[in-house]
């Protein structure tokens, strides 16, 4: 029996699961979650039928928990609970994979080497990522290493949505509009094609609002465009992101406030988005419960710009057949699924609010024009998958 662990390194979240390799799809046997990383993490781990054997325990650390050490946790949390589990896999989700990778690959040092170079395209996670990659190679050392990439699933956009208006010399050096949270977007349109085929085959905005957001304008299935561009900084304004940001306010910070280019890193990717503009929480239930006008002005943001974003990708795709909400907002805010809805009616939008209040997975109107569904994401899936394909090869 061979079993792969997934690594999954988001921003502020490293997920983890443990599935069981065999001759159909992976089958999950653990998933796991180290929450608020960064800050007082909390380790939870559940079984297959999603019993909680741990509930948010909190991860013991001199001060905050970095992903390190929430890793070093849930390795010895899954490993004394599942002591007979055989390794020989691990997956990787690695937000960056430049120019190079339209698939998952197989680590070499060279890959990992170009890897790391790419850092500082995504600060927020490659190195996250890459640290995730260098404990399980110190922890399963005759594990087979399989990277799956965010950045996969766009690599076929059309030049107009890979390019941006500089010089061209940029575009040849890689400066283009990469597209992030493919193994999520991945993931939903295989479940399209399983369960609305109308829609796989069709024109569909998925909305993937985690602490990092993006949407994806997708016909037939396959990536058409993306809210994010050559970071996971563009689009929509997300947890500590800002999302779409005129660069001319990047000169004036520059020049006028003095700014260095750390600073400017950490403003960018840290301290804006709904902290920032709330002033309160990145957290969209602290938001949601919170009656703080700036806590509110910031859901307004959010909300108004994810409406302006659907509307540009349906553009892009010429028409809309169907809407997908995941991610942790997506998949379980019925208040940012109905406001970013609300006031979309003219693009055949129409939410039923009994259906969006219990997060069902057809959420609009039985005759509205646009079907619009909630499905939770599953990006370990995605990447256990990958290990049961190259892990074999890679053995
Ligand atoms: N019931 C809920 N209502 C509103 N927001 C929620 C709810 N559950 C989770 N969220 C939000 O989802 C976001 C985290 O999404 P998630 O996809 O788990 O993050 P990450 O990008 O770190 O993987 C947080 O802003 C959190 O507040
Ligand atoms: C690419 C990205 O923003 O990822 P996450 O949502 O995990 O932060
Ligand atoms: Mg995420």
């Amino acid at each position: 029996m061979t079993h792969a662990l997934t690594l999954n390194a988001g921003s502020s979240s490293l997920k983890f699961g443990l599935f069981e390799l065999g001759a159909d799809d992976p089958a999950l046997i653990a998933s796991g979650k180290a929450d608020r990383v960064g800050g007082d993490a909390t380790l939870t781990l559940k079984d297959a039928a999603g019993a909680k054997l741990i509930d948010a325990a909190a991860i013991p650390a001199e001060g905050v928990v970095d992903h390190h050490e929430a890793l070093a946790a849930a390795l010895k949390a899954l490993l004394d609970h599942f002591p007979v589990a055989q390794i020989n896999t691990v997956g990787h989700r690695v937000v960056h994979g430049g120019l190079d990778h339209s698939g998952p690959a197989v680590l070499t040092p060279g890959i990992i080497d170009k890897l790391s170079q790419l850092s500082p395209f995504a600060p927020l996670h490659q190195p996250h990522n890459l640290a995730g990659v260098r404990a399980a190679m110190a922890a399963f050392p005759k594990a087979v290493q399989v990277a799956c990439f965010d950045t996969a699933f766009h690599r076929h956009h059309p030049f107009v949505n890979d390019v941006f208006a500089l010089p061209r010399e940029y575009y040849d050096k890689g400066v283009r509009r990469y597209g992030f949270h493919g193994l999520s977007y991945d993931y939903i349109s295989g479940e399209l094609a399983r369960i609305a085929p109308d829609l796989h085959a069709g024109r569909v905005v998925v909305a993937h609002l985690g602490n990092g957001a993006s949407m994806c304008g997708m016909r037939g299935g396959r990536s058409v465009a993306s809210s994010m561009g050559f970071s996971a900084l563009d689009g929509l304004p997300m947890g500590t992101r800002t999302g779409q940001l005129d660069p001319g306010v990047l000169l004036y910070l520059l020049q006028q406030e003095g700014l260095s280019v750390e600073q400017i890193i950490t403003l960018l990717y840290k301290k804006s988005g709904l902290l920032g503009l709330s002033g309160i929480s990145h957290d969209m239930r602290t938001l949601e419960a919170s009656d703080s006008e700036a806590a509110q002005q910031a859901i307004a943001y959010y909300t108004f710009r994810a409406r302006r974003e659907l509307g540009g990708l349906a553009a892009a795709l010429e028409g809309l057949d169907g809407v997908v909400f995941c991610g942790g907002i997506g998949e379980n805010s019925r208040l940012i699924r109905e406001r970013i809805c609300d006031g979309l009616h003219w693009i055949g939008i129409e939410i039923d609010d009994d259906a969006n209040a219990a997060n069902a997975p057809v959420i609009s109107r039985q005759n509205a024009p646009v079907k619009v569904m909630v499905i939770p994401t599953n990006e370990e899936l995605v990447i256990a998958r990958a290990c049961a394909t190259l892990g074999k090869r890679g053995a």
